[in-house]
């Protein structure tokens, strides 16, 4: 990604991409105390726009707060650089990433002093789990490494250090021969996938653990719900054992570089029909409908560049 033409907000400022590096002693490169957002631009039918940019900029300064970070603009600086990357890069559809670090004044585990610094960058990225599997669905494996106790580390900030749990998680599944990890809490219930929140269909109703399981607060799973009240499709919010996905019709990940990805198997379980389910295909093209403007009714989630 980094041998490429455009520019990058850094630190108020457009930077050339090649440019926009940073020193190697940069406190979070060692101890991993930054925040991050996945944002997506979609080339909607009223033009290219940003789907739920205030949520996604709101976590990214809530993530900030929970780390004792305070980032030096303002969530209105951080929305125009967002769409200001989009503009400057000519991308009509794209994939943002906000990001938040701490500089390299001292190293040694406190960064008291240390200047916080901000960059977005914008880029093309499709089907994060790839074309076929969005029809198909995918192969997932649970997880032999338990996602995060609530109190280990902070789950409701997406934060940079969570993310070694995540990487192992995935290389693992992918090592394999999966497509993606499913974790377990610390209890043993099901959490979230390694980049991903996880939905189950039983019986016409749609399943999702509750948040004390340590899963991020999704922004697409927040529009999961949404869909499923305009559809008149009941969501229980509970804890979920691994069994109960076995056992279940239909099961599928949403995330925002995920969208709504289906799952045909988990540990080499067909689920359902082994392949995109009915209720999944409704919500995954209601999805579709939403982010690419088609439907009046979320006008308000998408923003225009
Ligand atoms: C651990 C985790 N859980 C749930 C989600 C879904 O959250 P939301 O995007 O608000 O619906 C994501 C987003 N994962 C981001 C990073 C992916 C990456 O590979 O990097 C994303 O989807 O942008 C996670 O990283």
């Amino acid at each position: 990604l980094d041998d490429r033409d455009g520019k990058i907000w850094m630190d108020g400022e457009l930077v050339d991409w090649r440019d926009a590096k940073i020193h190697v002693l940069s406190h979070t490169l060692h101890y991993g105390c930054g925040v991050f957002e996945g944002v997506r631009a979609y080339n909607t039918v009223n033009g290219t726009a940003i789907f739920r940019l205030a949520e996604h900029t709101e976590r990214l300064f809530n993530s900030a707060k929970i780390l004792r970070m305070k980032i030096p603009f303002s969530q209105e600086q951080v929305n125009e650089a967002q769409k200001q990357v989009v503009r400057e890069n000519k991308l009509d559809s794209c994939y943002l990433r906000p990001l938040v670090w701490i500089g390299s004044e001292k190293l040694g585990v406190s960064p008291k002093g240390n200047k916080i610094h901000a960059m977005v960058a914008a880029w093309a990225w499709g089907a994060y789990l790839g074309d076929e599997g969005m029809k198909r669905g995918i192969r997932v494996k649970t997880s032999s490494y338990t996602r995060h106790h609530v109190n280990i580390t902070m789950t409701q900030a997406k934060a940079v250090s969570n993310y070694s749990n995540s990487i192992l998680a995935n290389m693992e599944a992918l090592d394999d021969g999966y497509d993606e990890a499913l974790l377990l809490d610390a209890s043993g219930f099901v959490s979230e996938g390694a980049g991903e929140n996880i939905f189950v269909v039983k019986g016409g109703v749609v399943y999702t653990p509750d948040l004390s399981a340590g899963a991020l607060n999704g922004i697409t799973r927040n529009t999961i719900l949404h869909i499923c009240k305009d559809l008149g499709i009941e969501v229980v919010q509970k804890r979920i054992t691994r069994d109960e996905v076995y056992i279940a019709e239909e099961a599928f990940f949403t995330g925002t570089a995920a969208e709504v990805t289906p799952i045909r198997e988990l540990d080499r379980v067909e689920i359902g029909i082994g392949s995109r389910g009915p209720i999944t295909e409704k919500i995954q093209s209601a999805f579709f409908d939403i982010v690419n403007g088609r439907n009046p009714k979320y006008a308000h989630w998408l923003t225009k560049v």
